[in-house]
C-alpha cells in the first residue's frame, strides 16, 4: 500500500470520512473533481523538475510536538479555510489534498517521557516518519508536495522525503532561528529547535527513536539560511564549523533582499531542485504575529514575499514547508487573520503568484 493511502482524508470538521463520501461531499475534495483548468491551464513559471500537468499535493499536518505551544496543530485547518486550495487552483496548479493522520499517530505513542533533553521524541519521530513517506511519495509521482504545519520539528520529516526522490536538492530555510540544535546542545529540548542536525547527521542524532529509520541526508553546503537573527550559542558554533551559508537579518540590511537572494542562488546554483522550509517567524512579529517563537526585527512583507518569489522564478522549487502558523496566538483575530493570510500568500508567491 502507498504510504499516502495510509492518510485518511478529512472532512471540514476533522472527522475521518470515506473517499468516495468525500468525493460527493466535501467542499475541499473539489479541488480533485473540478479543475479550473479553463482559467489557468499552468503556472506562470516552468517547475522543470514536476510532471504536467503541474500538480501541487497539499498535506496537512496538525502537529504540535516539536514545541510546547497550544494551537500550532490549528495552523493547516486555518489555512486551508482562508481558502489556500482555491487560490493555488487559480494560479494554474492542479491541487490535491490530504491529511496527516497525526492522531492516529500519536495513538501508537503510549508514554512519551524524555530521552536526555528531547521532549516528546517519540511523538516527533513517528509523525515525521510518515510525512517522509508521504512527501517521497508525492514527489516521486512527479508532484509538488506543500506541507502545512504544524511545528518546525515536521521538516525532519519533509526533507528526508525530498531527498529520497532528489538527492541532490538543495534546502532553502527562511526563519528567525537556525534550529541546528542537537539533542546535546538543545536548551529547550524542543524538537522544532533541532531539525536540520538531524537531517546533517550531526553528533548526538544518532539516537532512538530516530536512528531507526533516519540517515543524515543532507550536506552543509546544500543549506543556506536566510533570515536568521536568535541564534544559541551552540547554534552558532555549530554554523560556524560547518561552514553553513546564512545571510542574517544583519545580511538582508548590509546588502537589500535582491542581492540577498543572487547570493543565496550564486551558492546553490541554479540548475538544483530546491525544497524550501518557510517558518512565518523569519518575517517581523508586526507581519506575523500569531506564531510561537516571535523575534523583533524581521522581515518585512516585501522582503518575506520577495525570497518566495526569487525561488520560484529559479523553477527549480520540488517541496515547499509552511509552518509555525499558531492560530491561538496574537493579540487579536484580526492578528490571527493577518498571519494565516500570509501564510497564505507566501505559499502563493512560492507557487508563481506574479505582481503584475
Ligand atoms: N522552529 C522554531 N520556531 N524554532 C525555535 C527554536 C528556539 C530555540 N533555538 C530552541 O532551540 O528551542
Ligand atoms: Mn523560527
Ligand atoms: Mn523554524
Amino acid at each position: 500500500m502507498s504510504a499516502l493511502r495510509a492518510t485518511a482524508l478529512r472532512s471540514l470538521s476533522g472527522r475521518a470520512i470515506a473517499p468516495r463520501l468525500a468525493r460527493a461531499h466535501s467542499s475541499r475534495s473539489e479541488y480533485f473533481l473540478r479543475p479550473l483548468t479553463e482559467t489557468a491551464p499552468s503556472p506562470t513559471y516552468e517547475y522543470k523538475f514536476l510532471e504536467q500537468p503541474a500538480t501541487v499535493s497539499v498535506l496537512s499536518y496538525p502537529f504540535s510536538g516539536g514545541q510546547p505551544r497550544a494551537g500550532v496543530d490549528k495552523g493547516p485547518d486555518h489555512l486551508v479555510e482562508a481558502g489556500l486550495l482555491k487560490q493555488l487552483q487559480s494560479l494554474g496548479w492542479h491541487v490535491e489534498y490530504s491529511e496527516g493522520a497525526v492522531d492516529q499517530l500519536l495513538a501508537t505513542v503510549k508514554s512519551d517521557a524524555d530521552i536526555g533533553k528531547m521532549k516528546q521524541p517519540r511523538a516527533v519521530s513517528a509523525v515525521t516518519k510518515q510525512l517522509a513517506a508521504d512527501v517521497a511519495a508525492v514527489a516521486q509521482g512527479g508532484k509538488l508536495p506543500l506541507t502545512l504545519g504544524g511545528d518546525h520539528s515536521l521538516a525532519v520529516g519533509t526533507v528526508a522525503g525530498t531527498k529520497r526522490k532528489f538527492p541532490d536538492a538543495a534546502l532553502v530555510w527562511v526563519d528567525a532561528h537556525a534550529d541546528i540544535n542537537t539533542p546535546l546542545t538543545t536548551d529547550s529540548g524542543n524538537l522544532h529547535g533541532c531539525p536540520v542536525s538531524f537531517l546533517l547527521g550531526l553528533e548526538g542524532t544518532d539516537v532512538a527513536p530516530f536512528n531507526e529509520w533516519l540517515k543524515p541526508c543532507l550536506k552543509p553546503e546544500d543549506l543556506v539560511y536566510i533570515g536568521l537573527r536568535d541564534i544559541d550559542n551552540g547554534e552558532k558554533k555549530i554554523l560556524k564549523d560547518l561552514g553553513v551559508k546564512v545571510f542574517t537579518m544583519h545580511d538582508v540590511d548590509k546588502h537589500g533582499i535582491g542581492k540577498v537572494m543572487d547570493l543565496v542562488l550564486d551558492h546553490i546554483g541554479r540548475d538544483r531542485p530546491i525544497h524550501l522550509s518557510y517558518d512565518v517567524d523569519a518575517l517581523d512579529p508586526t507581519i506575523t504575529p500569531s506564531t510561537g517563537t516571535p523575534v523583533r526585527g524581521g522581515l518585512n512583507f516585501r522582503e518575506g514575499h520577495y525570497i518566495a518569489e526569487a525561488i520560484a522564478e529559479t523553477g527549480n522549487l520540488v517541496a515547499l514547508d509552511v509552518v509555525e502558523v499558531n492560530p491561538s496566538l496574537g493579540e487579536d483575530a484580526a492578528s490571527v487573520a493577518q498571519t494565516v493570510a500570509i501564510g497564505c500568500s507566501l505559499s502563493r508567491a512560492a507557487l508563481g503568484e506574479t505582481l503584475l
